[in-house]
């Protein structure tokens, strides 16, 4: 930052890294791969995104000794490597056996400062204060680290006469105590901000206004940068890099790379905001392609970085399997785009390949499993839709499988069994019987068994448990049925998935009954419209059944009204154990139901029965 003192001009960038929990090995590298690209771009200040030396997903781990000491070394590492540049490097800190969440400042090889987080998520997927100590604003303490001594805490940095601050995430999402407020008082003229904040549908204009207004408010050049890619499996990070100056925005990225690292650059002049030259990608908002996107990368990065050898997956034809088969091709088609179909085939452990359909067809295997409840139209659906992509298609037959169960069942019981009397158990055991042989199948592939569960039958258990909730990955559990609907619409049309057209054309039914009973979901639930709007009042906004109903009512009594958000309640609460045991989801939706990420919710509660008869 030769040149700093008198024009106050630098080159500022933000690195956004795909890491991998405590992959020290891969996310060093990824650091330093980084760290040369903005070295020879000539770049002043790089700042790269939270605890992106371990990972932000670390967990229980973080609690560890022996992480945070890791980090300290790795980080020793990494501040050899930055001469003539100065440079933010999150990593957790361990300080009198309590762990905080740490941005470090280095400059030209020399450690500036550690600040560290003072406001700390609680709400939906974060749990940040099971892991780290908040800290207090306005403290600063000095610690030792092998004999030298370090500033840590609430810091503000002089490098060259710019006066360099931190925001870290959640600092800036808070209405209350942001050090943003006290940082501008004090003439900061960067606000860094380092950040692992989720992919949720439609977020990301509102990460882009935070950040734009931040920068108006405190009247300075603000840098945001966060995660990228499907860290540590549920969880998928945009990889955004954010600056802006004075309420506008100068450089953004195009979000959800493949890349392992996206380095963005923007020559900024700090006075003069005018001169400052901006770098701004194109980066689509529309909420089916920035899912679309999101859910490849989420894929690409699962499969590579649980190194299986590809996905396997049960496929009906009907709308939720379809949807995932898509995703997969949809993966494939980006991935090779993006990184080329060398590279692409390299990282999964593939032989190359360079025609798309015949690496889809290396990846994923379908199979349609018929008993005598299926139709010849789902058949087709699912055999036409597996052609069109490539996918390698199986199909066969359970009837003997589920013979073989009710018939000794039969026996066992010394009675036939009907579906007037046993409808349920006739319903779970062709689910059931489709779930060993498919198992097998991926055992052999040494693949991953895709799970079909979406989140509107996740809400009321409509899924038969170890049948069609089988396997090991839920792609599409976070997303509801009325989404998935009207993104295989658009994915036929605006993706050119063309093989949907069967699958666009019927109506969802799980196929399980006799054919001339004519199931369908909507039949044995309700709307799913309805089951959605209810869904988002009982569970996103928490409100107890008489204020979903009051709210839903318009002002006139409604008895079907009534009797859905009865059964939804009842339904719901019945089914929590069945959630807890649904596969690792991705989180694609900020209203999800999953358990272990976001929606927690007793096993066994009073289920709402007093609630309800108020009703
Ligand atoms: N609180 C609790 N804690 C732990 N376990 C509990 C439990 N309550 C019941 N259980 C156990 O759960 C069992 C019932 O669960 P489960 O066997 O899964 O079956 P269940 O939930 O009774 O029935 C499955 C439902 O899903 C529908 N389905 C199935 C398959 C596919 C589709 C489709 O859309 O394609 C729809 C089907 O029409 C039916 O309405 C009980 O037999 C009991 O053993
Ligand atoms: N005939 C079948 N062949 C293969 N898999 C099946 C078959 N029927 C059901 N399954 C599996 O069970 C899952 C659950 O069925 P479900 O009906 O909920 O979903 P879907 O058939 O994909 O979509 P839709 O509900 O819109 O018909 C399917 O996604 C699929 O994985
Ligand atoms: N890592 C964080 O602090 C997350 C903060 C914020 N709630 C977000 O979703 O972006």
């Amino acid at each position: 930052m030769s040149n700093l003192q008198t024009v106050r001009k630098l080159i500022l960038a933000g690195a956004t890294l795909n890491q991998t929990p405590f992959d020290w090995k891969h996310n060093v590298a990824n650091i330093r791969h980084a760290l040369e690209k903005a070295k020879s771009s000539k770049v002043d200040l790089l700042c790269f995104a939270e605890l992106t030396l371990t990972g932000y997903s670390c967990e229980d781990v973080f609690l560890s000794e022996w992480l945070a000491e890791t980090a300290w070394n790795k980080l020793l590492e990494v501040v050899a490597y930055c001469d003539n540049i100065t440079v933010a490097i999150g990593l957790p800190v361990r300080i009198d056996g309590k762990t905080y969440n740490g941005a470090c400042l280095i400059h030209n090889k020399k450690i500036l400062g550690i600040t560290l987080k003072q406001n700390l998520p609680k709400d939906g997927i974060h749990y940040e204060p099971r892991w780290f100590e908040a800290w207090k604003s306005g403290e600063v303490i000095t610690i030792e680290r092998a004999g030298n001594k370090i500033q840590v805490g609430d810091l503000v940095y002089d490098v060259n006469g710019v006066r360099i601050a931190f925001e870290i995430c959640e600092d800036a999402w808070v209405l209350t105590n942001r050090p943003g407020e006290r940082l501008c008082k004090q003439g900061v003229d960067i606000i860094l901000n380092p950040s692992a904040s989720h992919f949720a549908m439609s977020k990301s204009n509102i990460r882009e206004e935070l950040i734009r207004s931040s920068s108006e408010k405190f009247n300075c050049t603000y840098l945001y940068v966060n995660q990228l890619g499907n860290e540590a499996g549920r969880i998928i990070y945009d990889g955004d890099v954010i600056l802006a100056q004075r309420g506008e925005i100068k450089a953004l990225n195009r979000r959800l790379t493949f890349q392992h690292n996206d380095v963005l650059y923007c020559d900024v002049n700090i006075d003069d905001t005018n001169a400052t030259i901006p770098a701004i990608e194109i980066d689509s908002k529309e909420k089916n392609e920035e899912l679309a996107q999101a859910v490849s990368l989420a894929l690409y990065d699962y499969l590579r970085k649980s190194k299986a050898k590809g996905f396997v997956l049960s496929l009906s034809g009907g709308a939720d399997s379809s949807i995932i088969a898509t995703f997969v091709a949809e993966m494939v088609r980006r991935g090779i785009h993006e990184l080329g179909a060398e590279n692409f085939c390299k990282s999964l452990g593939l032989p190359l390949e360079n025609n798309a359909k015949k690496v889809v067809g290396q990846i994923l295997t379908c199979v349609y499993q018929g008993t005598k409840n299926s139709s010849t139209h789902t058949l087709q659906a699912a055999e036409e839709l597996a052609k069109s992509i490539g996918a390698t298609f199986h199909h066969w037959s359970i009837e003997e499988e589920v013979n073989s169960y009710s018939s000794k069942i039969e026996e066992a019981l010394g009675r036939s069994l009907s579906w007037e009397k046993d409808d349920i158990a006739l319903q779970n055991i062709q689910a059931r019987s489709r779930s060993p042989i498919i198992w097998m199948l991926a055992n052999i592939k040494q693949a991953l068994l895709l799970t079909t569960s979406n989140r509107s039958e996740g809400n009321v258990g409509y899924a038969t448990m170890d049948g069609d909730t089988s396997g090991s990955l839920a792609p599409i559990a976070s997303l509801s049925k009325p989404f998935v609907l009207q993104w295989l619409q658009w994915a036929e049309q605006e993706l050119e998935y063309k093989g949907l057209s069967f699958v666009n054309d019927l109506k969802p039914t799980a196929e399980l009954r006799p054919l001339e009973r004519h199931q369908t979901d909507e039949a044995d639930l309700m709307p799913y419209g309805v089951l959605e709007q209810i869904e988002l009042l009982a569970i996103k906004q928490r409100k107890s059944p008489k204020e979903v109903y009051s709210t839903l009512n318009n002002g006139n009594e409604d008895e079907v009204l009534k009797s859905n958000i009865k059964k939804f309640f009842r339904l719901w609460s019945i089914n929590q154990w069945k959630r807890e045991r649904l596969a690792p989801s991705f989180h694609l939706d900020d209203l999800n139901v999953d358990p272990r990420s976001w929606c927690r919710f007793p096993i066994l509660s009073g289920g709402f029965d007093e609630e309800l008869n108020t009703l």
